[in-house]
């Protein structure tokens, strides 16, 4: 089974808190949800391998540490997903960006796929798969099957706020993939909108309705 890790560093979950409030506005929301996004970063890459080099500082030789080159990519389910890009990108700036654009059906809630750019090489890749919301978990579960047809191996999950019906499903179809949450909030409503959650990440970050 795969593991669930909630992020429940003080600072994440202080943002998080006023991303949730119906009064932040689109700006605010899409800075907090870059921050966050960047706080999550750090716990997310905590297993990264490194190795040992030899660094000539101005006094003497340090035998230090850096990152052992694993490749890694980031893949946001558009739109939603976008909000979070730009926070991870800038602890890992060297990682490459692939798109999966997926919305879900408003009456069937399974997600309907619009728009695939994906590196050339993520097969080689450790991907990380980003998503503010993971609700009934249809959009995680097809965008990770998405990958896997295209060779992905490692690939780990990270959302701001997960119901416990997504983390079921996606842990239910995908065992080999780790799940990072800022958050799992008490369930869905009838409309696969995630109680008590911040409404709809995608709206409340762009703007629409
Ligand atoms: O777990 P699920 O039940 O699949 O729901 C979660 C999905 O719903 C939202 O996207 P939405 O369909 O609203 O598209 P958007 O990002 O374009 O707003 C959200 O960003 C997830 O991708
Ligand atoms: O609560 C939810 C569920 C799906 N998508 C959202 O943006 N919010
Ligand atoms: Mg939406």
């Amino acid at each position: 089974m795969s593991k669930l890790q909630v992020l429940d560093h003080p600072l994440i979950q202080h943002k998080l808190s006023l991303i949730r409030d119906e009064k932040t506005g689109s700006k605010e929301f899409r800075e907090l949800v870059e921050e966050v996004a960047m706080l999550m970063a750090y716990e997310v890459t905590r297993d990264f391998p490194l190795q040992e080099i030899e660094v000539k500082t101005p006094v003497a030789i340090a035998k230090s540490k850096v990152l052992a080159g694993r490749k890694v990519g980031l893949v946001p389910i558009l739109r939603a997903g976008l909000g979070m890009v730009d926070g991870m990108l800038r602890l890992i700036p060297a990682a490459k960006v692939g798109h999966v654009g997926l919305y879900r059906d408003p009456k069937t809630l399974l997600p309907v796929e619009y728009y695939c750019k994906l590196p050339s090489d993520i097969a080689e890749r450790d991907l990380i798969v980003i998503d503010p919301m993971l609700a009934t978990g249809g959009s995680a579960s097809a965008a990770i099957m998405f990958l896997k047809d295209r060779g992905a191996k490692n690939i780990k999950l990270m959302c701001l706020i997960a119901a416990p019906e997504g983390i079921l499903a996606v842990q239910t179809a995908h065992s080999d993939v780790d799940i990072f949450v800022a958050a799992v909030d008490e369930c869905l409503n009838d409309h696969g909108y995630i109680i008590p959650g911040l409404g709809d990440a995608g709206d409340r970050l762009f703007g629409t309705k």
